[in-house]
């Protein structure tokens, strides 16, 4: 929709006669965000029941949900869990204002990028490298394949690597002990205040 919107607009400024070059758009490809705010005051405060790994898994590791139910162990990985691209919130944001600048500087018209890091990480990795953010096992249980998952959703992200001078830079470990920092503090979310002292250091950061 919004590429036709920008088509139709590059169209009619060029029927007028104009470039119509300040028509642009961004399709960007999130592939699985994951971690918080490194500052510990800022993440993901699902209501319900939540859907997506992590924050399942931040549910188990706070006793919220007993444990992990784990979609499939019988997938062709290296583990029998299923793979994809689990990408800090951070890196995403910046793919967000680089692909802005690049907008606003080369006027590509409409553009696609995929927005992942280009490495695969099973179920279980997610569980180890969570766990040892948490320092401790999480228990989960191997159930049936969740209707709809595939095998590997793992990002090819070359054209935002060479065209944006964009690359994911934060690790799996930085944004599970991120998740962790923000989960162990903030056990109502945004329903408390956030600890004084990482408000505190946030702010001194930026002065
Ligand atoms: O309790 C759970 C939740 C998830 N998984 C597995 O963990 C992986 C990641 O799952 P999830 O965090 O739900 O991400 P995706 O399955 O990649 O789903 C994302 O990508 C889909 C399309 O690609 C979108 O439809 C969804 O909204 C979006 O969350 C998958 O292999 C799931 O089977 C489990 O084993 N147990």
């Amino acid at each position: 929709m919004i590429t036709d919107h920008i088509n139709a607009e590059r169209a009619n400024a060029k029927k007028a006669g104009k470039s119509g070059e300040e028509h642009n758009a961004a399709l960007l490809r999130y592939f699985n965000p994951a971690g918080s705010h490194p500052s510990g005051i800022m993440g993901e405060d699902p209501q319900g029941v939540p859907y997506n790994l992590l924050p399942l898994l931040a549910q188990v590791a706070v006793g919220k949900r007993e444990k992990l139910l784990v979609f499939g162990d019988d997938y062709s990985s290296k583990d029998g869990t299923a793979i994809r691209d689990y990408i800090h919130i951070l890196d995403l944001a910046r793919g967000h204002t680089v692909a802005l600048d690049h907008l606003r500087s080369k006027h590509p018209g409409v553009r696609a990028w995929n927005l992942g890091t280009g490495k695969g990480s099973t179920v279980y990795d997610m569980i180890n490298a969570f766990s040892a953010a948490v320092g401790r096992k999480l228990p989960y249980e191997v159930v049936g394949r969740r209707a709809g998952d595939v095998l590997d959703l793992t990002a090819n992200p070359t054209r935002a690597n060479k065209e944006l001078g964009w690359k994911a830079e934060r690790t799996l470990e930085e944004a599970c002990a991120d998740l962790w920092r923000w989960t162990e503090s903030n056990p109502q979310g945004y329903r408390q205040e956030p600890p004084r002292e990482f408000v505190e250091k946030l702010m001194k950061g930026r002065k």
